[in-house]
């Protein structure tokens, strides 16, 4: 099959494509439109608070990359490129090097993140958002308006407008005008009710799981379930950005095309040269309550000891170190995972570091985008070994994945980004903005509960659930 990207012009709507767009498996493309990039610094900088950034977003279709304060959030849309099936990722970037090859940028910030930026989400799988489905393989999203941070509360602040062809630039102080933001209002009530399978049904198809690896077909699979809430008011994703960004602060909050989440586990960042992932695999629930730190160093102690957990996370961590070797002309594996606390799990945490080498035969050296392709799916989200694991979830889990578990982030002109992994996570529903899909999974090996993984995966849907309520 073959599968296409391509710009979409005009794109200041998520509806329909335009007429006379080409459709999803034509050839027939548009030549890349000129976009006119400047970014300026602020010089007064921006309130110190973690939602500084996520505060200054005007309406319900944010676009946000945002860490304990620091990161980029955008809003419009100069330009939207779409992707299908399984060459998203690299169709996707070949659309966007045409796209940087036509623009003109004034950059007077030079940090990662201004300048020319996108944001980008795909599907975890390859048959998911193939040409004639509704949904694209792969959205690459360039804001008209980009606020970015770095360097914490007193860092540098810098706001960049991107406009198409000779179209005149936003004007910088009416953009920051609180005066132009619509009231973020809380979703009120918020029924869930299972999704593709009950928790029942669920619970089996994690026998099944456990079944195939002790029976030799596979090392480890991740399977996931996903559960559907309705909100009583439509969803403002920002209500959820602003929580998430301050109940998971060690988390990267993210919003792009409708997925939503704060997930802790980053695919890769690219930055000058160094590259870094981090990887988790192996977890445990924390309690509440006031005993609860006690608790938590306790089931640290636990974790950094279980051999189940510590199984889980070794192919994690070689499935990264795998991919990233041959980008890398030299890399850091540690020997021994970090326990990373969360408000509502622990995990077992690697960060796998490389230096990039440079391209071969003069060629550039590969983007992040690029990366995160050559990463996904690791076996923290898929399992080992991969294709075994793919067949499996596809023939037993019993849902579409669509972007959950799959790479969404940003990157720049540079190829420089960061991607994480699209997890506690929930899509926002094209269709009626009253309906979010959530989705937690989790890591099995031979010596896996069953029971136990249905409630680590209650614990991965806490933060959502947090995200909604309030
Ligand atoms: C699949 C998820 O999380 C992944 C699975 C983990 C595990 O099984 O221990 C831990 C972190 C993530 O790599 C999820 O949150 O949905």
């Amino acid at each position: 099959m073959t599968a296409h990207a391509h710009p979409r012009r005009d794109a200041d709507d998520l509806g329909a494509p335009p007429a006379g767009s080409p459709r999803p498996g034509s050839t027939d493309f548009p030549a890349a439109p000129r976009l006119v990039v400047r970014t300026t610094r602020l010089p007064e900088g921006l309130p110190g608070d973690l939602t500084a950034l996520l505060d200054l977003l005007p309406d319900a279709r944010p676009l946000a990359w945002v860490r304990r304060g620091d990161g980029i959030v955008g809003w419009g849309e100069a330009l939207r490129l779409e992707a299908w099936g399984p060459g998203r990722f690299a169709d996707a970037e070949a659309a966007w090097q045409e796209v940087l090859g036509a623009a003109v940028v004034h950059d007077d910030v030079d940090l990662p993140g201004s300048g020319l930026v996108a944001f980008g989400s795909f599907a975890f799988d390859d048959a998911s958002g193939t040409a004639g489905d509704a949904r694209p393989g792969g959205t690459i999203v360039v804001p008209r308006v980009v606020v970015g941070r770095r360097g914490g509360p007193e860092g540098t602040a810098w706001v960049t407008s991107i406009t198409q062809g000779d179209a005149l630039p936003d004007d910088v102080a009416s953009v920051l005008d609180p005066a132009r933001r619509e009231r973020v209002a809380g979703p009120g009530a918020v029924t869930t009710v299972d999704g593709s399978l009950s928790a029942e049904d669920w619970t089996e198809v994690v026998a099944e799981g456990v079944e195939r690896i002790r029976r030799g077909d596979l090392e480890k699979v991740v399977l996931a379930r996903d559960v559907l809430a309705t909100a009583e008011h439509p969803v403002d994703p920002r209500w959820m950005l602003r929580r998430l960004a301050v109940a998971y602060d060690a988390c990267w909050t993210f919003s792009v095309d409708g997925m939503v989440g704060a997930t802790p586990e980053l695919l890769v960042r690219s930055e000058k040269g160094l590259v870094t992932s981090r990887v988790l695999a192996g977890t445990i629930r924390r309690s509440g309550g006031a005993e609860a730190d006690d608790d938590s160093l306790l089931r640290a102690a636990h974790l950094a000891r279980s051999s189940k957990d510590l199984e889980e996370h070794e192919y994690a961590v070689a499935s990264v170190a795998d991919a990233l070797a041959p980008f890398c002309s030299s890399m850091n594996v540690p020997d021994a995972p970090f326990v990373l606390h969360l408000p509502n799990v622990l995990h077992l945490a690697s960060d796998v570091t490389g230096v990039l080498a440079a391209g071969t035969g003069g060629s550039p050296a590969p983007t992040s985008l690029a990366l995160a392709a050559a990463l996904h799916p690791s076996a923290a989200v898929c399992g080992t070994p991969t294709l075994a694991a793919r067949d499996l979830i596809r023939e037993i889990e019993g849902m579409d994945r669509a972007r959950y578990a799959a790479p969404v982030g940003w990157f720049g002109a540079d190829g420089d980004g960061e991607w994480g992994i699209a997890l506690r996570s929930a899509e926002l529903s094209p269709q009626d903005p009253h309906r979010v899909r959530l989705f937690a999974g989790c890591g099995i090996v031979a010596a896996s509960d069953p029971g136990a993984e249905l409630a680590e995966s209650e614990a991965k849907l806490e933060p959502m659930r947090y995200a909604l309520g309030g």
